[in-house]
């Protein structure tokens, strides 16, 4: 299974949203991360039918995708960020709605239902209205819909959007169960999101695609450059303007700070320890700005 994209652009008047982007998908999880305005929704929205793209091809197996039509978009299950979802349906009614938009038989949709509730942990609750969930059951549900006809690519934008940090969790995990034998796209800003799922990382930049590569090439990139610093608080400032590092976390205890940098060598004046470079380093070194 192969998704290729080729020179893919898209223009909003003078704007380019995407300029360009060439990559080759494989069965396994893909996190898409860049920041706000890197053209990850345009992306994601040319990829799932949403949006033209202004110029390039996605192949699918060798075929061009826009030429597959409907057979593509029955392979793809699409998460929304989140919306309003109807409030009146049940969880199982909005899904034997998905279903029949998707021209999913009867009999299938009949079977598949109960297997995704359970999956996503909403069986319990089928029978009760939308517009009683919280928002991660909300998410749960979006997901349920997008893997309902066992779709083999699985884009996903923002899925822990709005989620406390025991929420996000939980949805990482149904990700990473249900990503299995799929080409999986995590579009998102928050690196924990992909940090523990993800086999490659795609990074996006005012639509180009900065790199492609898997978590641990990434972070080996970093490796001796990142250091925790013991820091008095009213030194905070000689390190951030000093221009030689890039300021992470910052964490208290007591009077002093703990300050995690990326540096080509030990800042000097400071009581510093190693660390193991993580993927929220690399995306500083490349987002900083
Ligand atoms: N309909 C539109 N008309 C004009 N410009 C647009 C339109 N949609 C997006 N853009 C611009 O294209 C660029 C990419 O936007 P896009 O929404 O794809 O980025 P993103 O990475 O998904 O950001 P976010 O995380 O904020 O959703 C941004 O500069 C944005 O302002």
């Amino acid at each position: 299974m192969k998704l290729e994209i080729r020179e893919l652009k898209k223009s909003y008047g003078k704007k380019q949203a995407l300029k360009g982007i060439n990559a080759v998908l494989t069965e396994g999880v893909y996190g898409f991360l860049g920041p706000n305005g890197a053209g990850k929704s345009t992306f994601m929205n040319i990829l799932t039918g949403n949006l033209k793209a202004s110029d390039g091809q996605i192949f699918y197996d060798g075929e061009n995708v826009a030429a597959m039509g409907s057979r593509f978009r029955e392979i793809l299950g699409y998460m929304p960020q989140q919306q309003s979802l109807y409030p009146n349906f049940t969880a199982e009614g909005f899904l034997s709605y998905m279903a029949a938009l998707r021209g999913m038989k009867k009999g299938r949709a009949g079977e598949r239902i109960p297997e995704v509730l359970r999956q996503v942990g909403l069986w319990d609750v089928a029978g009760d209205k939308i517009g009683s969930f919280s928002g991660g059951m909300k998410q749960r549900l979006l997901i349920a819909q997008a893997v309902l006809d066992e779709p083999k690519i699985l884009v996903l934008d923002e899925p822990t959007a709005g989620l406390d940090p025991k929420q996000r969790i939980a949805i990482r995990n149904l990700i990473s169960e249900t990503a299995v034998g799929k080409i999986v796209l995590i579009a998102t800003h928050v690196v924990t999101d992909v940090e523990s799922v993800a086999n490659r990382i795609l990074l996006i930049r005012e639509g180009e695609l900065l790199t492609d590569s898997t978590r641990e090439e990434l972070t080996a990139r970093l490796a001796g450059k990142v250091w925790e610093l013991k820091v008095p608080e009213e030194r905070l400032s000689d390190i951030t303007a000093s221009g030689d590092c890039l300021v992470g976390n910052i964490s208290r205890e007591g009077d002093l700070l703990f300050v995690r940098v990326i540096a080509e060598q030990a800042p000097e004046g400071y009581t510093c320890a190693p660390m193991r470079p993580g993927l929220e380093d690399v995306y500083l070194s490349y987002f900083n700005e």
